[in-house]
């Protein structure tokens, strides 16, 4: 599989954003959807973007009982979306439920194991006998064994993550940092790094976003996942 970037558009102005993607059109870019504008402007914005001929990423990291799961993701099958995420520490149960939501349709389900914006002190929080990347890979695996189809994490777990695990499934890394700036993420890595251990698709959101230029970081992006 080629890597990908994923544009994570979280853009509080919804004509920027839009506008941003009249300029992108043509990229081979997947255009990753969050709270921010789909809390603000629902399934319109997903439909407008699709129509844009854009792959929809929609990152609502569905975690509750199995039943709405299953309602959320055939919502989201019905909405024509690509890829959905799941957080895979709503458990075996819930993750069966989204599988099956999803039979029949092009949906790919991304598992989220750990948030690139925690470091070891949420190993603490949560009271896990097992160290940041033990867990990762430990949540990646169930949720792969389950029949999600791809799992997120960050670019340092994503290689154990890629050996250990002996089945097809899409790596997605998002913490990508151009420079020193991390804002709210704690495991952060360059493209290069996450290509080179991995990833096939890198989610990056500010640094594009807060670019003078975004089209011309995009292109940056991609010309560094290319020669990575
Ligand atoms: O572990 C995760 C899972 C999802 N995200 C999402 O990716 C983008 C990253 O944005 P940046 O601005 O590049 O930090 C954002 O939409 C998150 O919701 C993540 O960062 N980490």
């Amino acid at each position: 599989m080629t890597v990908k970037l994923a544009v994570a558009l979280d853009i509080e102005n919804t004509e920027e954003a839009l506008s941003l993607l009249k300029d992108l059109k043509g990229e081979e870019i997947i255009i990753k959807i969050g709270y921010l504008l789909f809390i603000k402007e629902g399934t319109d914005i997903v439909k407008k973007i699709k129509d844009m001929g854009f792959d929809i990423f929609l990152d609502l990291k569905l975690h509750d009982i199995p039943n709405t799961v299953y309602n959320g993701v055939r919502s989201a099958v019905e909405l024509g979306v690509d890829y959905l995420t799941v957080h895979t520490l709503g458990g075996i149960e819930m993750m069966e439920k989204a599988v099956e939501a999803k039979k029949g349709s092009n949906l790919k389900l991304l598992g989220v194991t750990i948030l690139t914006s925690h470091s070891e002190d949420y190993i603490q929080y949560i009271g896990s006998r097992y160290s940041l990347n033990q867990l990762a890979l430990k949540l990646a695996t169930t949720a792969v064994n389950t029949g999600i189809d791809g799992i997120v994490c960050s670019p340092f777990e994503v290689k154990e993550i890629k050996e250990k695990i002996d089945k097809d499934f899409i790596a997605v890394t998002p913490g990508i940092r151009l420079e020193q700036e991390t804002d709210d993420q704690k495991r952060v890595a360059t493209p290069e790094f996450a290509v080179k251990e991995g990833s096939d698709i890198l989610v990056v959101g500010r640094p594009i976003i807060k670019a003078k230029d975004k089209k011309k970081a995009v292109r940056e992006i991609l010309e560094k996942i290319k020669n990575a």
